[in-house]
């Protein structure tokens, strides 16, 4: 039995079955799960009220850690108090209690160490646990993106909002409780200072109402600060990404001077902006710290003075004086808080931007799933534009595909043939008209069931930096290593990778450019097909081969072929002989269909389309020969690296 047909028994030939459920993650300890909440969905709201679902979801070991800090606190304030009494009775009355008093503090002292150890070990650990929901919340919402998302946004901006933005969030959702639980040490000491003078508790706080403003203040101007920062961050990334993935190109124009002098620009910016920050903060942060020490000027002039005229006890005013410090903790947190408040609400803002747009290739309700498909495919009067009022691409499209049928696409550049591809599996939803798989539109399959039920090879495939098995293999992850090489085979690429130095374990490098551009596109078709799809979609998928090892392809494939649907969008002349019928694609339709001699014989726009065809594939034969060129291309160094051991530190999960 073929690997073609053992992969499709025990499924129904064909029909359309209910939609799957949603994802429900599986039961038991979330280690590497969903994410336990989501971000609130109501725009009208605080950024912070939208992120309060997150930090709720782990609640317990949140609440024990705000608490035990509570303790520790408690236990703090405790201390100075019975420091006051104590000088005070050994002092003036008992001077065997110190005794006594040592020991009380001692135990003050172990408590707070325990409980301070404690909350901060659980405080840790909830931080990253919010900061690891918040990435997964993120990269859920990416994977769910349309192709029409991807082709707006750079991805050095989701990955500094993955990244920097997701850490200050965090930082500010884990450690703001628990700032705010350490300042209520203010609220205690003030208490305490009350049972021990009225008038001198309040002359200690004289200085708070102007603390608020200066903090008022400081929110205001660090914001729009706070969002220079994480945008510049982002542009920085972006830089450097488009530096690493276009690093081929970058050096073929010897463009490396330009492109340093373009993140140099970018780095200059971000650091404007971070001086701007740090002057601020440099303006603010002692002002709203020291303003409580001015209170304690107010308390040695008036305290002495009560002293002087025995109406305060020597004790007392120390006991006031060490509160009066106590007060300036709280207050430097409260600095420390609002900067990174601001920061994460400029970060929240940037991490919402993404999370608040949807995808517009989306499961319709009462959509069904597409079950083993027999392969019929017709487009009806398609129309489509890539953005909304923009010119259209397809205009008026139509197209039938019966089952088994091998149909190219032919049109000279741009004309839109690879759109046909997009439009089918999905990539995009048509304008107008219909695109029939079985004779269900598209729009009323679930997406995931369409696509299973394609295999798509487009011209530059992506590979993963994993071992070339993985790779063929990363459809179907559980095949077995026969029907890896099997596939391998019919796509032309058994030969080659048998010569690597550890075969199919060779690790490619990142993208796969460790291996020629024919070399990768001959590993995608053989991902494609040990998928087994029972429609294939070949966008120029041998673009990048040799005609010689082409040939060799194309017996493979039309084996594979047989009894499956293939729509073959072909820019070359040798791609379209896999065909058993041509469309002909011009100003977005079909001007004409036929065999291949048939138009030739026929339509003088074909033959012309095929010429201009001809001449740019001379173009790409050069291109080719330079690539074969390139000394960068030793696929045994990419399994080195990736041998490499870079993390000795510990023991990652699996
Ligand atoms: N993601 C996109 N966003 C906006 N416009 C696009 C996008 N992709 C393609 N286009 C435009 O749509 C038109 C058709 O593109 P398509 O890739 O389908 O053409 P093609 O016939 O396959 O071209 P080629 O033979 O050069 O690969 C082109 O004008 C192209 O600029």
């Amino acid at each position: 039995m073929s690997l073609l047909n053992r992969l499709h028994t025990g499924r129904p030939r064909t029909g359309v079955g209910t939609a799957q459920p949603p994802f429900v993650p599986p039961a038991g300890p979330q280690r590497y799960g969903a994410p336990r909440a989501a971000i609130g969905a109501d725009r009208s709201h605080s950024w912070l009220r939208r992120a309060l679902p997150i930090v709720l979801a782990h609640r317990p070991a949140f609440l024990a850690s705000l608490l035990l800090s509570l303790v520790g606190l408690v236990v703090q304030v405790l201390i100075p108090w019975v420091l006051g009494h104590g000088a005070l009775n050994a002092i003036m009355r008992d001077r065997s209690s110190i005794t006594h008093y040592a020991i009380v503090l001692v135990v003050l002292a172990a408590v707070a160490a325990v409980a301070g150890y404690t909350s901060r070990r659980l405080l840790m650990t909830t931080a990253y646990a919010i900061e690891f929901d918040l990435r997964n919340l993120f990269y859920a919402h990416l994977s769910k993106m349309s192709f029409s998302y991807y082709d707006k946004v750079q991805s050095g901006q989701l990955i500094s909002r993955a990244n920097s933005d997701i850490r200050s969030v965090q930082a500010y959702l884990a450690y703001a409780p628990f700032i705010l639980v350490q300042s209520s040490m203010a609220v205690l000491a003030f208490g305490l200072m009350l049972t021990v003078n009225v008038p001198l508790a309040f002359v200690a706080m004289l200085t708070v109402p102007f603390v608020y403003l200066a903090g008022a203040r400081m929110r205001r101007v660090m914001l729009p600060v706070s969002w220079l920062i994480q945008a510049r961050l982002a542009e920085v990334a972006t830089i450097v990404d488009e530096n690493v993935s276009g690093v081929r190109v970058v050096k073929a124009f010897a463009a490396e001077g330009g492109q340093l002098r373009l993140l140099a620009r970018a780095a200059e910016r971000l650091k404007w902006a971070c001086v701007r920050d740090a002057d601020l903060r440099a303006r603010f942060t002692p002002l709203i710290q020291n303003l409580v020490q001015v209170g304690l000027v107010f308390i040695l002039l008036l305290g002495g003075w009560l002293v002087i005229h025995d109406r305060l006890q020597v004790g007392d005013l120390l006991t006031f004086s060490l509160l009066v410090v106590m007060l300036q903790a709280p207050f430097q947190m409260l600095g420390q808080l609002i900067m990174m408040g601001q920061r994460a609400s400029a970060s929240a803002k940037r991490i919402y931007e993404v999370l608040d747009e949807h995808p517009t290739v989306v499961d319709r309700a009462g959509a069904v799933d597409l079950v083993s498909s027999r392969g019929e495919i017709r487009f009806e009067s398609v129309s489509f534009a890539y953005d909304e009022g923009g010119p259209l691409v397809l205009d008026g499209f139509d197209l039938r595909l019966n089952p088994g049928d091998t149909v190219a696409v032919v049109g000279r550049a741009g004309a839109g043939k690879s759109t046909v591809g997009r439009l089918l599996t999905r990539f995009y939803d048509v304008g107008a008209g219909r695109v029939l798989v079985d004779g269900h539109d598209v729009r009323d399959l679930t997406v995931a069931s369409l696509r299973s039920n394609i295999g798509l090879v487009l011209d530059e495939p992506f590979l993963f930096s994993a071992s070339i098995r993985d790779n063929i293999a990363y459809g179907h992850p559980d095949a077995d290593f026969g029907d890896v090489e099997a596939a391998a085979r019919s796509a032309g690429a058994h030969e080659f990778i048998g010569a690597l130095p550890d075969g199919y374990d060779t690790v490619v490098g990142e993208r796969g450019y460790t291996l020629s551009g024919g070399q990768r596109q001959r590993i995608a078709i053989a991902r494609a097909l040990l998928v087994n799809p029972p429609i294939l979609v070949l966008d120029d998928a041998t673009s990048a081969i040799d005609v010689q090892v082409e040939r060799q392809i194309h017996a493979g494939l039309r084996e594979r072929l047989a009894g499956r649907t293939t729509l073959v969008i072909a820019h070359r002349l040798s791609t379209i002989g896999l065909a058993d019928r041509v469309a002909l694609l011009d100003r977005g339709r079909v001007i004409a269909e036929g065999t291949h001699q048939e138009l030739m014989e026929t339509v003088p726009f074909y033959q012309a389309v095929l010429a201009q065809v001809a001449s740019d594939e001379e173009q790409q034969d050069r291109e080719r020969a330079w690539e074969r060129s390139r000394p960068d291309r030793q696929p045994g160094d990419a399994a080195a690296r990736a041998g490499d051991s870079w993390f000795d530190g510990g023991t990652e999960p699996s």
